[in-house]
């Protein structure tokens, strides 16, 4: 069972960043996830393919016309509905939308399929918004040339969470933000680099020490650069183990 995503834009090729490298590359060619585009231009009724006009009201720069983004959708519902996905979303990437986090991911994750519409210019006709979009989602507070970078963000999270998508399927639910925390620090060959060594628990074998340096260091890092995280947290419930943890780690001022 692929999840099936559908993407509207004008820059179809862009689309390769995802579909030709990479986790995402290989999940494609398992059909873990299948891809299609729809170009708006292909449905603009006018000989010169017209895709957008100046936006009513004055102001700067041009605003996708309706018509063709309404019909872009309307196939791309056709090719969901016909891969018997009848409760697909519709998602608008702007930087009005509601701000993308590993919840949201997680969440769009069990859907079966979604379209994805992608802005360029100044944005879209407000009426396709109101009668065609489910969601509005942003990749954070700026504004980018088009909605497709951030389309293929969303999309690289999501691929990740799917089953079969990353070899050990653990390695997605261990991604830092699954547990609030972030990642402790990673080290590989050669034990020695430019006289620096790798710390020598992890050479110990012993993975229940281990396992408790790297929580005690998710722990520490999260204190000093994300304390919104750690509050997060305390919110959800951090255990005895975890508080001792990270009182050790304030003591040894590693930092
Ligand atoms: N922060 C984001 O997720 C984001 C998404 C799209 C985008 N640019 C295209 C666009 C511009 C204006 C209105 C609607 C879409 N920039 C940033």
């Amino acid at each position: 069972m692929s999840f099936e995503i559908d993407v509207i834009t004008l820059f179809p090729d862009m689309l390769d960043a995802i579909t030709k490298y990479g986790i995402t590359s290989r999940a494609s060619k398992n059909e873990i996830f299948r891809l299609h585009t729809w170009n708006p231009r292909h449905f603009a009724k006018d000989n010169y393919r017209t895709v957008d006009d100046s936006p009513y009201g004055g102001g700067p720069g041009m605003v996708m016309l309706a018509q063709p983004l309404d019909e872009a959708i309307t196939h791309a519902r056709t090719r969901q509905l016909a891969e018997g996905i009848n409760e697909t979303k519709v998602i608008y990437l702007s930087p009005q939308g509601e701000l993308l986090n590993h919840e949201k991911i997680l969440q769009l994750s069990k859907l079966r399929g979604m379209i994805l519409l992608c802005g360029r210019y100044e944005g879209i006709d407000e009426r396709i918004i109101m009668r065609q979009v489910d969601e509005e989602i942003s990749i954070g507070n700026y504004v980018i040339s088009g909605g497709e970078l951030a389309a293929m963000v969303l999309i690289d999270s999501i691929v990740r969470q799917l089953p079969g998508a990353l070899g050990s399927a653990d390695s997605a639910s261990e991604d830092s933000f699954a547990n609030n925390l972030l990642e402790y620090p990673q080290y590989t060959r050669p034990e020695i680099y430019r006289g620096d060594a790798v710390p020598p628990i992890l050479l110990s074998g012993d993975h229940a020490k281990i396992n408790r340096w790297r929580l005690q260091q998710s722990l520490g890092k999260t204190w000093l650069k994300r304390p919104d995280l750690l509050d997060l947290k305390y919110k959800q419930g951090i255990s005895k183990e975890e508080e001792k943890l990270l009182e050790e780690f304030k003591q040894t001022k590693n930092f």
